[in-house]
């Protein structure tokens, strides 16, 4: 089966397809790949607390070193977006990260970071993809045993940690959060983002309460996924403590979840709509704005009121990447919980997002709701939801073909006024109201995003594209 770079590298299951035979070739592909497009220099190598991750990462540093990279390989978990950091920070060629994010505990991930530190754009992926397929069945791979390697000082040891830290010190108004006292409780998820988020509030002053932070590869039976299922006992935890706040990070620590003082769970679209107003009102922050297709508009009224361009992108973060690095965008933000802001990496960081809402609560000192329900009155805010729909693949094929000529004239009996081919098919509707259908790159599923004015619209607009779909 040939290895592909999906939305987000190359995710398999462990010992079917991702075995460390072909962990060694895509690490050779990487390795020509660099080599063709730059030469040989420093590669960082980050791995989330997965099966086998710490085993996989040597394998990768052995062909590395193998083909004349010096190899920076952390004793321990590292997260994405720090990996990511590490790349900048240490001028290196780029990075190996070896995650599966959110996926079920069977799976492992890869992924390619370039130099400049954020999601391999598809150019990249594809030249890998390219690379992968002219190594596989030649069985050249270089590959320096690690000990080997050591000795030769191709192999070096890396904890970004502390440098990281002190970079998030400088980028977060921590003195405001030390004045505010915030009592917090923290979910890592069993990922690699442990001992970063809790270490920072606590240096911050902080009370901190944390979870599941210790590696569990099997992630305590659930998901390392921050979404309101994978966050109960992060709610119950922050409810039974009298917390102000409950903060979470994916496996890999790019995502982020919040949980207000009550133990409601907030969505990514709140949390991002809460943070761009922070950004907008508190930080004085102006420039454009990035998002999404399938992202919260309340983003695009916060952004109009202060005279701000919005751009819209695919779904995915390189490319919300993309437009931070080439527009300067003072946030760029995505529905499925990535955050980045103006100064820091193009790489979504779940750390940073939560380390933003601890400021945030500190600086107003107010709950997250109160804020929200603020907000609203002073702009009408958008209520969401997405839907993902399990279907077969006769019915998907059916619906993938039947988009290019969809086009209704009315959407629950309100009119459309736009139609947009961005990622999938989008309807802009006369009330403000959208809906979204689209494929999922990660998962065999279709995706239907409305966001309509009240629940009710919601509702109608939810139930009426379904039938205009049959779905
Ligand atoms: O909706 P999908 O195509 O499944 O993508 C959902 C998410 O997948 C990955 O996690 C990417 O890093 C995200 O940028 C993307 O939003």
């Amino acid at each position: 089966m040939a290895i592909k770079f999906g939305t987000d590298g190359w995710r398999a299951v462990i010992a079917e397809e991702f075995t460390f035979a072909n962990v060694r070739l895509v690490t050779q592909a990487v390795a020509n790949y660099l080599r063709n497009a730059r030469g040989t220099g420093e590669v960082i190598i980050g791995y989330d607390n997965r099966f086998l991750a710490p085993e996989f990462a040597a394998a990768v540093a052995e062909v590395l070193a193998g083909n004349g990279f010096t190899v920076y390989l952390p004793e321990r978990a590292v997260p994405t977006p720090v990996t990511a950091w590490a790349v900048k920070k240490y001028r290196a060629l780029g990075a190996v990260m070896l995650t599966a994010s959110h996926n079920p505990p069977v799976y492992a991930g890869f992924k390619f970071i370039p130099d400049y530190a954020g999601p391999a754009v598809p150019a990249i992926t594809a030249a890998i993809e390219n690379e992968i397929a002219a190594v596989t069945g030649k069985e050249k791979i270089d590959s320096i045993e690690l000990g080997k390697a050591r000795q030769r000082g191709l192999i070096k040891e890396l904890d970004p940690r502390e440098d990281y830290l002190t970079y998030l010190e400088g980028i977060i108004d921590v003195d405001a959060i030390k004045k505010a006292r915030l009592k917090v409780v923290v979910d890592p998820l069993y990922g690699a983002g442990i001992d970063y988020l809790d270490e920072f509030l606590q240096r911050a002053g902080c009370q901190v309460h944390t979870i599941h932070n210790h590696r569990d590869p099997l992630f305590g039976g659930g998901l390392p996924d921050p979404g309101v299922n994978g966050l109960k006992d992060l709610a119950w935890q922050v409810r039974d403590t009298g917390a102000e706040v409950g903060l979470a990070l994916d496996g890999d620590a790019d995502r982020f979840g919040v949980v207000d003082g009550d133990g409601t769970f907030l969505t990514a679209n709140e949390v991002l709509y809460l943070v761009l107003a922070h950004l907008l009102e508190y930080r004085r922050f102006r420039g454009p704005v990035a998002r999404t297709v399938a992202t919260t508009h309340n983003l695009d009224r916060l952004a109009a009121a202060h005279d701000l361009r919005v751009i819209e992108t695919p779904v995915g973060f390189k490319y919300i990447g993309e437009a931070l690095r080439m527009h300067q965008c003072i946030l760029g933000g995505e529905e499925s919980g990535g955050l980045s802001i103006r100064g820091h990496i193009p790489e979504k960081d779940g750390i940073l997002a939560t380390a933003l809402v601890a400021e945030l609560l500190a600086v107003t000192g107010r709950g997250l709701k109160n804020i929200l329900l603020d907000l609203q009155r002073r702009y009408d805010r958008l209520v969401s939801r997405r839907l993902d729909l399990e279907v077969t693949p006769e019915v998907k094929d059916r619906i993938l073909n039947q988009l290019p000529s969809l086009s209704p004239a009315k959407i629950g009996g309100v009119p459309v006024t736009g139609r947009l081919t961005v990622d999938g098919v989008k309807f802009l509707l006369e009330d403000g109201s959208w809906v979204l259908l689209r494929p999922s790159g990660t998962e065999p599923l279709l995706r239907l995003y409305v966001e309509a004015p009240d629940e009710g619209r919601l509702q109608l607009l939810q139930e009426d594209m379904r039938s205009i779909l049959r779905l």
